[in-house]
């Protein structure tokens, strides 16, 4: 559906230095999938997604949505594609002297549609993100949450196949992100609509994307499903990402502030350990005791359903020889349990190798 390959972007500052806002990023986005794309500001998501509609020009790589390379095409032919794809942001960009009616009417006046079917369409989009009551308020008078319910409407005008989603939640308050992202993945069910999500906040993610992005100064570090990055997260900054995805950052800020109990893991084998799925549910710390004599200390552990798989998170602090150590951890390996030792206290904080 989406296929970027070798995507650079590189803008030059007031100093004539140059910044390489997208470096070498290649990615693909399936039909019907919702994708995010996270990482920290500044490191290039708002400008490596307008690249998708070109409302940012690439210096280096292919653009190809629905099988067009949209770098071939003409002016006018990728104004008509541009059409299909839809576009929301953070702060709504809503046109405050027209109504709500107004606003979504507004991507329609090229339209071959007549007033009738405009008005039609107007009120089937309004009711598709729970707006009919409010067709003729203005801006103005609406929450947060009900702009961006006008703006995803306008975004939806032209039937697009695609909608990008810029920071779509950031200005919005817990319960109303929650709203919008249930929106979102109703849409996409319904409409088959494949989706493009930026943003910081890795619980976004969570509640919604089939697959993920993770960057960093301009370059994709890691991506997967949804699933293997909050179980099997390969990179550091993945790492602290879901940790604040997740109440383990509570748990460690729990133990790690506890002056005696942070005194005393210093000296401890400590372990993360990490898994997804329905076939985890063997006694893996029984089998630890049972084969290698490894006792387990669990100090957290948390099992939580993410795209209707169990995904666990455990701290652990392990008791053995060295050599029973390295079988347990190999063993835990085995069985897809993702282990990550701990060193605790470094410079005042945890950090995992
Ligand atoms: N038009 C521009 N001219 C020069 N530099 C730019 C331009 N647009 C973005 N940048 C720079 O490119 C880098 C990436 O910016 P971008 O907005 O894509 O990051 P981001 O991850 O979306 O961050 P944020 O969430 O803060 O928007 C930043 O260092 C930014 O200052």
């Amino acid at each position: 559906m989406i296929k970027l390959d070798n995507i650079d972007v590189i803008f030059n500052d007031n100093h004539n230095q140059t910044l390489h806002a997208v470096n070498e990023v290649s990615l693909s986005v399936n039909k019907g999938e919702i994708f995010g794309i996270v990482g920290y500001s500044g490191a290039g998501k708002s400008t490596l997604v307008r690249v998708i509609n070109l409302l940012q020009k690439p210096n280096f790589g292919n653009v190809m949505v629905d099988g067009q390379n949209l770098l071939n095409l003409s002016p006018s032919q990728l104004r008509q594609a541009r059409k299909k794809i839809g576009m929301i942001f953070q702060h709504f960009n809503l046109m405050n002297s027209r109504t709500v009616y107004g606003n979504v009417l507004y991507p329609l006046r090229d339209s071959s549609l007549s007033s009738h079917e405009k008005a039609q369409k107007i009120a089937q989009l309004l009711e598709l993100v729970g707006l009919a009551d409010k067709r003729d308020f203005y801006p103005a008078q609406l929450s947060g949450g009900q702009k961006q319910r006008v703006a995803i409407a306008r975004a939806l005008a032209n039937d697009p196949h695609v909608l990008l989603c810029d920071e779509a939640t950031s200005a919005l308050d817990p319960k109303t992100t929650q709203s919008i992202l249930k929106l979102l993945k109703e849409l996409n069910q319904r409409l088959n609509l494949t989706i493009v999500l930026i943003t910081h906040e890795m619980q976004v993610v969570k509640e919604i994307c089939h697959r993920v992005a993770v960057m960093e100064h301009g370059k994709v570090v890691e991506q997967n499903d949804i699933v293997s990055i909050f179980s099997h997260p390969a990179q550091r900054l993945t790492q602290d990402f879901i940790r604040t995805a997740s109440n383990i950052e509570q748990a460690y800020d729990a133990i790690f502030n506890h002056p005696q109990l942070a005194a005393q893991l210093k000296h401890q084998n400590l372990f993360e350990l990490r898994f997804a799925g329905n076939n985890h549910f063997q006694p893996f710390i029984s089998q630890l005791y049972a084969k290698y004599h490894v006792e387990t200390t669990i100090l957290y552990s948390h099992l939580e359903i993410i795209q209707h798989q169990p995904v666990g998170h455990l701290i652990v602090i392990l008791h053995g020889s060295d050599p029973a150590m390295v079988d347990a951890e190999s063993f835990l390996n085995q069985h897809n349990i993702a282990v990550s030792r701990l060193n605790a206290l470094q410079n005042d904080n945890y950090y995992s190798i």
